[in-house]
């Protein structure tokens, strides 16, 4: 049964030269009409009991105004029952005034992530952002203010030009806020994005891999040194405020995914929405759930995903779990993969846990590779 619910709201301000999010320019689209078939799309996609977690991410949720802010929030406390416990919406620095701050407050919203990517004022113009780290100050304080005490913040590295320096620089301002939750990505080349089209033109200077290398190890030390612990390979929070969403996502739980391209996983079958505006409100308009795709796990499938989707968390992938769930135990399944990334010192077997390596946590591509196309 799932027990939390993601909501994807497609609109941005500006496009960011990096994302390949399913997103379109705010400007002349049908903000209220999407947001109506949202609401009948959640009537659609009910599930039984209460939800755990609710994330409502983008595109950029905040770039609604007001009043578009509140019918949404009004349609997720009518069809989604929310059991009190996480209940996230995606920020960018300098969307959030009081009004709306208030607006999620009122309707049970307690955690926010902003989108700061950096505290560099020329890397964000660079990048495509349009706010300045000023606004994430202003942002913060607000948001403070109105009562959210679970803020989070997302950080990009190994950004074009960006220097091992000017990371450090980032970082230090960031923890300096004192948030109880921090994420922090390595750049994704995503095809069809403008940084995408400038690399194949060779007009894109990319830090290099012993580069990002040296800035994921400067992350690691420093959250470490703030007393923020590594709950995962790109998330890091003060005891108890791990994402609990996101850890759905990491121990394999199914989810329910509502509005263009989103993804949901229910009782074994994980689906797909239609990514275009147009494509996803036809079918929900005449009462029909918009999957483009859906795809029966197999349970072959499903053990790989447990280790994949587990060995992220820093806690690893439980022996013991996995074998309640698939009557075979890790070792069975996995043993070519298991010996080969033991012997590279990349994973580690410590009790119940199977876990990277710190050495493991900088090549866990590789390792997610090892455990993929074996059953
Ligand atoms: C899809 S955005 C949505 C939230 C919001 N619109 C924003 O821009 O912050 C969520 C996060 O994904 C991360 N992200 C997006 N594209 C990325 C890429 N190509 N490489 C690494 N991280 C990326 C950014 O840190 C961003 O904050
Ligand atoms: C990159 S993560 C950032 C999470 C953030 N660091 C935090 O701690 O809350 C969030 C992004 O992943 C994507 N996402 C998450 N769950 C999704 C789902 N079920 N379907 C489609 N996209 C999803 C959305 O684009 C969302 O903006
Ligand atoms: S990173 Fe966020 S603001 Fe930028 S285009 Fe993607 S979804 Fe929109």
């Amino acid at each position: 049964m799932a027990k939390s619910a993601y909501i994807h709201i497609p609109f941005c301000e500006h496009i960011c030269h990096y994302c390949d999010f399913n997103k379109v320019f705010l400007e002349g689209q049908p903000v209220d009409e999407y947001l109506m078939r949202l609401g009948e799309e959640m009537k659609l996609r009910r599930q039984e009991g209460q939800l755990d977690t609710i994330f409502v991410g983008g595109g950029t949720p905040t770039s609604l105004d007001a009043r578009q802010l509140a019918y949404l929030c009004e349609k997720i406390n009518e069809h989604l029952p929310f059991s009190g416990g996480e209940f996230t919406f995606e920020a960018n620095p300098g969307d959030l005034g009081e009004e709306k701050l208030k607006v999620l407050k009122d309707h049970g919203v307690n955690r926010l992530s902003f989108g700061v990517q950096s505290f560099n004022d020329d890397l964000l113009k660079s990048i495509g952002r349009t706010h300045k780290s000023e606004d994430v100050y202003t942002s913060v304080k607000a948001a403070e203010k109105v009562g959210f005490e679970n803020i989070s913040i997302d950080l990009i590295y190994s950004l074009p030009k960006q220097t091992e320096e000017d990371f450090k620089d980032t970082l230090t301002k960031a923890l300096d806020l004192d948030l109880p939750h921090y994420s922090a990505y390595s750049l994704i080349v995503e095809p069809k994005t403008v940084f995408y089209n400038l690399m194949r033109k060779g007009k894109l200077s990319l830090p290099s891999q012993e580069q990002e290398a040296a800035m994921y190890d400067v992350l690691i030390q420093t959250m470490e040194r703030y007393g923020i612990h590594q709950y995962e390979i790109s998330n890091f929070a003060k005891e108890g405020f791990e994402s609990l969403h996101n850890l759905v996502y990491w121990d394999n739980e199914e989810y329910v995914g509502l509005g263009a391209g989103a993804h949901g996983y229910i009782n074994g079958v994980r689906y797909s929405n239609h990514g275009p505006l147009k494509k996803y409100m036809e079918p929900v308009s005449l009462g029909e759930v918009p999957t483009i795709q859906s795809h029966d796990v197999t349970k072959g499938e499903m053990m790989e995903e447990e280790m994949f989707l587990g060995l992220r968390k820093t806690a690893g992938v439980s022996r013991k779990r996995f074998e309640e769930k698939f009557g075979a135990s890790v070792e069975s399944i996995f043993p070519d993969a298991l010996e080969e990334m033991t012997g590279k010192g990349l994973l580690e077997i410590a009790g119940d846990r199977i876990r990277l390596t710190k050495q493991g946590r900088f090549l866990g591509n590789e390792v997610f590779q090892s455990f993929l196309g074996v059953i």
